[in-house]
């Protein structure tokens, strides 16, 4: 037992060890409460041992037992009241969770995120390579001409980049996609960016790669590629040089190469090609090269989900040696719009549904994008991150324009996309709203919501999604950080964000206690996978090092496996933890009984108990798989709950009730003989009937109480789904019955137990511990299960959302208690939001954690409806809400 002690040293220091390693590599600890519950009931358990110890002190010194045998007694107590093997027992579940991620290709490289995904409610997803396929297909291009006025526009849509003679300006943009990409070829096939390859692979153009002359080389000054048209071309023979190239940054949101071309005039004539997203290139551009409708032919195509390049260049006049020096922004500006790529987004065939799963699940589903806010938008209503049934309005912001506070104005607008006729218009007003506002709403184009007073109330009615865009978000960060709190619990797309405004988000969202999940494929998801309590990387590039998990098979349908194998572990980790204290407790008041007549189990009843049933039982409690379906509500994940603490102490209880029980009956038995301890300097005799009798008992306890705690749907497959388990069961059970019943004098010898005399007596024992697991199984059930976690912690929540809900009641009220402002001015959003955001600081103070936790959880209850928008006429007498509150009652 002494030895014990040195284990519980070693292991802590390794856990220390590894802890210390572990915020090292992750610098963001994940402040997780299962953990902070786990060492303060540790402690718990430590303040059971420290009473125990003092009592054996008391009664060994009181029967004048040497130092010797106090000190080993004395720390007995300690070893068994914490447990040394817990560490080791609580790691089974996580093993095993590992162990069936990987055979679903899912790899983990930090297993305790494995018990983190149990507590995840809400999942940020990457769109490209995500949600949609990587390789997108190519639509159409659209060039920009010049008329005899000079006057610039859009060519009509053109799919074939072969053929580049009737394309004005003989072509450049073809051959700006023919050499503005960072593709390279090994082993003779082409490598790099999908979108890059399939557009280069459309023109139908050839590639030789230069040879790199010196290992010095700086990354961006690549020898020169050349690119050589297609036989059918214009200029069969031209030859491109890319002398330069600029790489794609998510945050710069674009690529540009320096193209020199030998068959023009002048040696040194080299031409600039940038291609990136709309918006930045046209910020690079010469406002006099851009179609006036660009915005607005840009939006056309981005409402309908497609995915937008523009292409611009610009004529260089240097030399080699300058070109291949000269700093990027130097050169990326002044540059002439060439036109714009439209690419297709497809959505993969498994998004859909697993999106649907998580939001039955409950779980926030949240797009985070660099891609265009419209796209965004509309992707995510095809994958059903923006539900059919509701409406999306945008958050954006005014640049330039600012309000009495000198804070750039904020706005909501309205987006219709193509994908708006799915909503469900049964409500007359809103369609007489969309008629009187358009007389029938334009397919093409984002509706601002000028609305007059009256039309909100029907708008109020339908629930809504929000949607922003990085700049606005960065505006909001920026001058409204007191907004940003709430602004992610109800925005469910972020596009344009940049890498580092995607690893904002997820820290936000876990400012407001949501436990987060970031899936993703790209390097500019890196920086998100790592900041989120679970990142899940879909590619085995940059983001697998960033990310706890990596899925080899590249769609999402690994989200809902981590969370639920995440839920499993978890639940497991707290049987087991429950296990281990219950038997911990139950060997405690063995042996505390024990002491009383200055006896103690023998060794080998402790290695009967410790090496064959309790490792037995720890090592195949975790073996039972994951449930196969989404629970809507997430297991709990506080170990110091009032239903943990009384399933523990009532099992105490009946587990000590029932040994009492033995103890004592068989003191007034005939052929009862006392235990006498053996005197000191003699070897010790630790053998007694009380002890046998106690073990007896005990022996079904232990089988018992892993039983009891091994808990089956909605989290975990039932236990029958545990063979090894239910094996173990039967095996035990007829073992343990063998022993009383009918022991053999060898099994006595090697255990430790004497003789029981009276076959009756046996029989008893047997039936006080068939009592003793109906009772505790009935306890467990009813009592822990039903009443304690089903009805009062249910009550509990509801009340405290009541309490929260109401102190969230808008506050935008005008005199006639009517909305005072449209929707579309910035007073509106902002106050309303700082009202909210005050009266949530000032609960923060009286119940932090929780309150945002059941806020996050009001949200997703009611549809993520925000608040702020809801009709003040109607939560006034708090109707609206009431309603929403009940329907979560139920589900709770
Ligand atoms: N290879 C590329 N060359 C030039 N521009 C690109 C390239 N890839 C993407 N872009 C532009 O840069 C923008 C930002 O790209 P980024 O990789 O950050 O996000 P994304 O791929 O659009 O979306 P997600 O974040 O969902 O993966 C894109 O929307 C696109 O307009």
């Amino acid at each position: 037992m002494i030895t014990d002690s040195a284990i519980v040293l070693r292991t802590a220091y390794s856990t220390l060890k590894g802890q210390l390693v572990r915020s090292i590599m992750y610098p963001k600890p994940i402040d997780f409460r299962f953990t902070k519950d786990l060492f303060k009931f540790i402690l718990f358990l430590a303040c059971i041992s420290g009473l125990g110890f003092i009592y054996t002190i008391i009664i060994m010194v009181g029967r004048k037992k040497t130092l010797h045998k106090i000190i080993v007694r004395a720390l007995d107590i300690i070893t068994i009241t914490v447990p040394p093997a817990l560490p080791a027992a609580m790691s089974v579940g996580i093993i095993n969770a590992q162990l069936r991620l990987k055979k679903k290709q899912i790899f983990c490289i930090s297993p305790s995120t494995v018990n983190t995904c149990g507590a995840i409610n809400v999942v940020c997803f990457d769109k490209t390579g995500t949600l949609t396929e990587d390789g997108l297909d190519f639509h159409v291009i659209r060039p920009i001409q010049k008329g005899i006025d000079k006057i610039v526009s859009f060519l009509s849509e053109v799919v074939d980049l072969s053929n580049r003679s009737t394309l004005p300006f003989d072509g450049e943009i073809v051959k700006a996609i023919a050499t503005c990409h960072s593709l390279t070829r090994i082993n003779g096939v082409l490598h790099g960016d999908p979108l890059d390859l399939i557009l280069f692979q459309k023109t139908g153009w050839s590639m030789e790669e230069g040879e790199v002359e010196e290992e010095t080389q700086l990354f961006d000054n690549v020898q020169p590629s050349i690119i050589k048209p297609n036989k059918a071309d214009k200029f069969p023979d031209a030859e491109y040089s890319v002398i330069r190239q600029f790489t794609f940054s998510s945050s710069l949101q674009r690529m540009s190469v320096i193209v020199f071309d030998p068959s023009a005039e002048r040696p040194n004539n080299m031409v600039l090609y940038s291609k990136g997203s709309p918006e930045m290139i046209l910020s690079l551009c010469d406002p006099k090269t851009v179609p006036d409708d660009y915005l607005t032919q840009v939006n056309a195509y981005a409402q309908h989900g497609f995915r937008l390049i523009a292409v611009a260049r610009r004529s260089l006049d240097m030399n080699f040696n300058k070109a291949s020096k000269i700093s990027r922004n130097l050169v990326e500006c002044d540059l002439e719009m060439l036109g714009l790529i439209v690419m297709e987004n497809r959505v993969k065939p498994v998004t859909l549904g697993v999106i649907n799963q998580l939001n039955r699940a409950n779980i926030r589903t949240v797009m985070v994008t660099g891609d265009n806010l419209l796209t965004g938008l509309s992707v995510a209503r095809e994958c059903g991150i923006i539900r059919p049934s509701k409406r999306a309005f945008l958050v954006e912001h005014l640049p330039g324009e600012l309000d009495e506070n000198g804070r750039t104005k904020l706005i909501i607008t309205q987006s219709v996309s193509s994908s708006d006729e799915v909503i469900d218009d049964s409500e007359s007003e809103i369609r007489s709203w969309k008629s009187s506002l358009n007389g029938g709403l334009p397919s093409i184009t984002h509706t601002e919501a000028s609305i007059c007073p009256e039309d909100i109330g029907s708008i109020v009615e339908s629930s809504y999604h929000l949607a922003i865009s990085g700049p606005t978000f960065a505006v909001i960060v920026h001058e409204y950080p007191e907004l940003v709190d709430q602004l992610v619990c109800v925005c469910d797309v972020f596009a344009r964000m940049a890498p580092d405004q995607k690893q904002q988000l997820v820290e936000h969202l876990q400012n407001v206690s949501y436990t987060v999940a970031m899936c993703g494929d790209g390097a500019n998801d890196c920086a998100a996978l790592k900041a989120a309590h679970a990142g899940i990387s879909l590619s085995d590039a940059e983001a697998s090092i960033a990310a706890p998990f990596t899925s080899r098979v590249a769609d999402i349908r690994c989200v809902p496996t981590v969370i639920s194998e995440g839920r499993a572990a978890l639940v497991t980790s707290f049987g087991i933890f429950k296990y281990m204290a219950g038997y911990s407790l139950t060997q405690f008041v063995t042996v505390i009984q024990l002491y009383s007549i200055l006896n103690i189990l023998t060794d080998g009843q402790f290695m009967f108990i410790d090496m064959f049933l309790i490792t037995t039982f720890a090592f195949l409690f975790g073996n039972t798989p994951a449930f196969s379906k989404l629970a809507n509500t997430p297991p709990p994940t506080r170990l110091l709950s009032v239903a943990s603490m009384t399933s523990v102490v009532g099992q105490l209880i009946i587990m000590g009730a029932s040994q009492f029980l033995v103890f004592q009956s068989i003191t007034y038995q005939p052929w009862f003989i006392e235990y006498q301890p053996t005197p000191e300097g003699e070897e010790e005799d630790k053998r007694s009937m009380q002890g046998t009798v106690t073990f007896c008992v005990s022996m079904f306890q232990y089988i018992t109480l892993a039983l009891v705690y091994s808990k089956g749907p909605p989290y975990r497959g039932s236990i029958l789904s545990n063979k090894p388990l239910c094996a173990l069961t039967v095996f035990a059970v007829l073992l343990c019955i063998w022993i009383v019943m009918w022991p053999h004098e060898l099994v006595n010898t090697f255990i430790g137990n004497v003789d029981i005399p009276s076959t009756n007596f046996r029989i008893f024992i047997l039936l006080v511990a068939v009592a003793n697991s109906f009772i505790s199984y009935m306890f467990e059930a009813f009592f822990v299960n039903r009443f304690l976690l089903g009805y009062w912690e249910r009550h509990k929540k509801k009340r405290s959302i009541e309490k929260i809900t109401v102190d969230y009641v808008p506050l935008a009220t005008g005199r006639n208690g009517e909305m005072q402002t449209s929707r579309t001015q910035t007073t509106l959003l902002s106050d309303e939001l700082i009202m909210t955001a005050e009266k949530k600081k000032r609960n923060e103070n009286e119940n932090e954690s929780e309150d945002s936790a059941l806020f996050e959880r009001i949200i997703s209850q009611i549809g993520n409806e925000p608040n702020f928008i809801v009709d003040s006429s109607k939560t006034t007498n708090l109707n609206h809400v009431g309603n929403n509150i009940q329907t979560l009652g139920t589900s709770f």
